[in-house]
């Protein structure tokens, strides 16, 4: 017997539930376009992602992929046009204004790329660190200075911007994105303006403020030892999530990476650019099913279709 509408209505419903279960970060068909002078630009393109609690993820890409627009997205800075964005069950589609301040104030932190953009330089560090704890009415004695403390810039608190280095600067715009325990921080190149051995200590900042607050951490970055040093890099390509790096440690004690091209909900993926280069693969290939693995061959030479 045909299913009834209600039916097939519970049962997409079903399966959108299923997309992600109880992931923390729920990215499904994401679309965000741009239009400026009657141009359009797609800069997501039915982008997916699942982001699991307390991961420490760096998304990398090429100039232009998206990677600015999606955490501007999860940032709650921009709402995409359409699609599902979910961060910790809450719909980033259909936030009211209220809500969504509360969301930019209380559930994320985010830090930028530029030092100057992430605090205020007429403050000191413990009074940039205070000023979100004020906005939210939830001020407490004592964080700022435990929060500097644990990102090792204790000794900075009653210094002002100008008065501490790039690095130290980042790593007090972290403890500011902690201030009101965020379940989320979102960095764009939070170390693109560092020599490497400050970025080593950003980074380690963002990892302490990972793995001893639990807080799930987003880093978009073009840096290696930012992106080498995470346990998943997810790769942005034409504004779709293409390829996933995962890390583990092997029994020697070796960090193991492992590509992994993506499939998405209905079976796309994107081949890597040089190995579409290396074998004819334009346009159609084929497929062949084996018991453990599935073979994608180039066409072979057939007429073309105006034949
Ligand atoms: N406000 C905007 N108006 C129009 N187009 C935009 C806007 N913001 C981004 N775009 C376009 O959307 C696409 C994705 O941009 P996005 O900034 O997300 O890329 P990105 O991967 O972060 O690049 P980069 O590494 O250079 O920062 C680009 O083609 C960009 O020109």
């Amino acid at each position: 017997m045909n299913p009834t509408l209600s039916e097939l209505e519970a049962r997409a419903g079903d399966r959108r539930a299923a997309f992600g279960g109880d992931a923390h970060i729920v990215c499904d068909n994401l679309v965000r376009i741009y239009k400026t002078e009657g141009v359009e630009v797609v800069a997501l393109q039915g982008l997916d992602l699942l982001i699991q609690k307390g991961e420490l993820l760096a998304i990398v890409g090429a100039s232009g992929s998206g990677k600015s627009t999606l955490l501007n997205v999860l940032s709650g800075l921009d709402v995409p046009t359409a699609g599902l964005a979910k961060v910790g069950g809450m719909d980033l589609l259909a936030m009211t204004a209220k809500d969504r301040l509360r969301y930019r104030r209380e559930v994320v932190g985010f830090i930028w790329q530029q030092t100057a953009r992430n605090l205020l330089p007429y403050l000191s560090a413990r009074e940039n660190v205070e000023l979100p704890m004020r906005l939210a009415g939830r001020a407490r004695r004592g964080r700022a200075a435990e929060l500097l403390q644990l990102l090792g810039v204790g000794y900075c608190a009653g210094r002002k911007a100008p008065e501490m280095s790039g690095g130290e600067q980042q790593r007090v715009a972290i403890a500011v994105a902690l201030a009101n325990a965020p379940q989320l921080i979102l960095a764009d190149e939070p170390t693109g303006e560092l020599d490497s051995e400050t970025s080593e200590e950003v980074f380690d900042a963002l990892r302490k403020a990972n793995r001893e607050l639990g807080v799930t951490v987003v880093v978009v970055t073009h840096d290696p030892l930012v992106s080498e040093r995470v346990d998943r890099t997810v790769g942005i390509r034409d504004g779709r999530t293409s390829s996933e790096t995962l890390r583990h440690e092997d029994a020697a004690g070796q960090i193991v990476a492992e590509e992994y091209a993506v499939l998405d909900r209905v079976g796309r993926l994107q081949l890597p650019r040089d190995f579409m280069h290396a074998l004819t693969t334009e346009r159609r290939v084929r497929l062949e099913l084996e018991s453990d693995h599935i073979g994608v061959w180039p066409a072979r030479e057939e007429p073309s279709d105006e034949q």
